[in-house]
């Protein structure tokens, strides 16, 4: 009888430990769908990935195009389908269903604007009702065949940006394609109303790269406070003042070599995921 309740304790208690295996590989998984590192993975990256300068940011940039003969093209797709896939996975289409998945894109003058173009695109396949206000366009065919692609997707390009309110009203959502690595000194005119807009809005920003309107090292205390930011490569130091909910990174094309010259430490991505989330800097 003794011997009967031992056994069956016994086997009661292996039991009780596989389903606390099965638990724990289930929250395991469920943390890795959503692309969450454990603690441990998450105090190991904060002592390692590196924050880039401005200039090392811009060096990298060239290198991959100069040495490793990389199309701006080739990279763009890349970085902009990781923004994409990244606001996809923070505001899922019910977490903006208040808009009905609208989301604005603002787009500026330089390859961070092309980002936005891409990201604008992918959100549309993804089931998004994106639309793009791009004030300044360069007049160079990459650019150009964005917008030829955004628009024979549906995508509506708006002219004027509205109010803050109006903006706030109308998308659930803004993602920041203004500046990038290259943005320097004080903002110039038509840019520096769309900050001033864009700061006061009720809805969430995602920036992409650089919160716009930060210096890439110092960041900027009065700007735009983003609730996402995606990092493309590697993050710039003006990234440890991020504050927002979630930081990424993204940009999943950096031959290791490049990687191992610059010490750029970057953590690793899931499996074959193109984004990987960042540990808070607060
Ligand atoms: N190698 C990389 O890391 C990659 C970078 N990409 C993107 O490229 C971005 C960098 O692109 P760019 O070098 O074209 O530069 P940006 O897109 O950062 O900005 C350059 C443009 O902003 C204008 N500008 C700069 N300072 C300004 C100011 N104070 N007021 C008004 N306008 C100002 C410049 O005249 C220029 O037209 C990155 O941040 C990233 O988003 C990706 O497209 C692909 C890969
Ligand atoms: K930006």
């Amino acid at each position: 009888m003794i011997r009967n309740l031992s056994l069956q304790s016994t086997r009661s208690l292996r039991c009780l430990l596989k389903l606390r295996v099965i638990s724990d590989h289930l929250s395991a998984s469920r943390h890795s769908n959503l692309l969450i590192p454990s603690r441990k993975q998450h105090n190991k990256m904060a002592a390692s990935v590196k924050y880039l300068g401005q200039e090392e940011a811009q060096n990298i940039d060239q290198e991959l195009f100069n040495e490793y003969r990389f199309s701006v093209d080739q990279l763009m797709e890349l970085a902009g389908l990781s923004c994409a896939v990244a606001i996809a996975t923070c505001y899922p289409h019910d977490a903006v269903k208040k808009a009905e998945s609208r989301v604005l894109v603002c787009a500026g003058p330089g390859n961070n604007g092309g980002d936005g173009l891409v990201c604008a695109r992918h959100l549309k396949l993804f089931g998004y009702q994106p639309s793009i206000f791009y004030p300044k366009r360069p007049s160079k065919p990459l650019f150009q065949g964005l917008v030829t692609q955004c628009t024979s997707m549906n995508i509506p390009f708006i002219t004027e940006l509205p109010s803050p309110e109006t903006v706030s009203s109308t998308y659930g959502l803004v993602v920041d394609a203004l500046f990038g690595f290259s943005f320097k000194g004080d903002v110039r005119a038509p840019f520096g109303e769309v900050l001033t807009t864009l700061k006061s809005l009720s809805v969430p920003i995602c920036s992409i790269d650089v919160p716009s309107g930060w210096n890439v090292e110092k960041g900027n205390p009065d700007g735009l406070q983003p609730d996402f930011l995606i990092s493309l490569t590697a993050p710039k130091m003006c990234a440890r003042l991020f504050r927002g909910r979630y930081h990424y990174l993204g940009g999943r094309f950096v031959p290791q070599s490049l990687a191992e010259k610059y010490q750029l430490n970057l953590p690793e991505y899931p499996g074959t995921e193109c984004i990987v989330r960042l540990p808070d800097q607060s």
